[in-house]
């Protein structure tokens, strides 16, 4: 049976990066998403803002929906503090797979648990079977018609506190029409855009940042 594309990348990594080295592992999948397949990690270019916004928040606690490869994941976790931790979602088992592998390589497993499932079980499982009391960042990768009802899900099971941060990918391509409209329309959220580009492509897309105003 042939390869996959994420067992492809996941194969270049394991041949071609530092073993225990995160940006390693970045800059190896950028380099075949980039030079040889494409493939829909955030990437090199959105993946700056994606630092930022956790630099500046430092969380404790953070969680992804959209694990894919993983490397959102290793991109997170490089930069969380000791005793922090990312708990990252994926509803696709193969991929849940290739990524438990490019977090293992990465050598930051010990900061991120991997949730195997649909997010819309996952969520309402966070506060007593993962022993999560509030989120201080989400970043939210997963799939555009869940980005709105995941989000409401979220204040549902009362995992946001004020101040916590969302950050939600590919809000212009493929984009997340739905989302947008609900998050910027909604007076408990404050907005703010980050135009920039499609991972790997010169195409426009940005990331949206909302804080949770309780
Ligand atoms: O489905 C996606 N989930 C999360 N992130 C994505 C992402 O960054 C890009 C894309 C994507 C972009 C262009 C295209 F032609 C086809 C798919 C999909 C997802
Ligand atoms: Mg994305």
């Amino acid at each position: 049976m042939n390869q996959s594309k994420e067992r492809r990348i996941l194969n270049f990594v394991l041949q071609n990066a530092v073993r225990g080295d995160p940006c390693s592992v970045m800059e190896t999948i950028d380099k075949y998403c980039s030079e040889k397949e494409w493939a829909m990690n955030v990437g090199d270019v959105k993946g700056v803002i994606l630092d930022k916004t956790v630099e500046e928040i430092n969380p404790k606690v953070a969680l992804e929906l959209g694990t894919y490869c993983g490397y959102s994941a290793v991109r997170i976790a490089r930069l969380l503090k000791a005793g922090a931790c990312l708990l990252t979602v994926e509803f696709n088992p193969e991929f849940a797979a290739i990524a438990k592998q490019m977090i293992e390589f990465a050598g930051v497993q010990d900061k991120v648990k991997l949730l195997e499932g649909p997010s819309e079980v996952i969520i309402p499982q966070l506060k007593k079977k993962y022993e999560v009391d509030t989120l201080d960042f989400v970043f939210v990768d997963h799939w555009k018609d869940r980005y709105a009802p995941d989000t409401i899900l979220l204040q549902e099971c009362s995992l946001l506190r004020k101040g916590s941060v969302l950050l939600a990918d590919n809000i212009i391509f493929p984009g997340a029409p739905e989302f947008v409209k609900y998050i910027r329309n909604n007076p408990r959220f404050q907005c703010s855009t980050y135009p920039s580009y499609l991972e790997y492509m010169k195409v426009q897309d940005a990331m949206e940042k909302a804080v949770f105003l309780g």
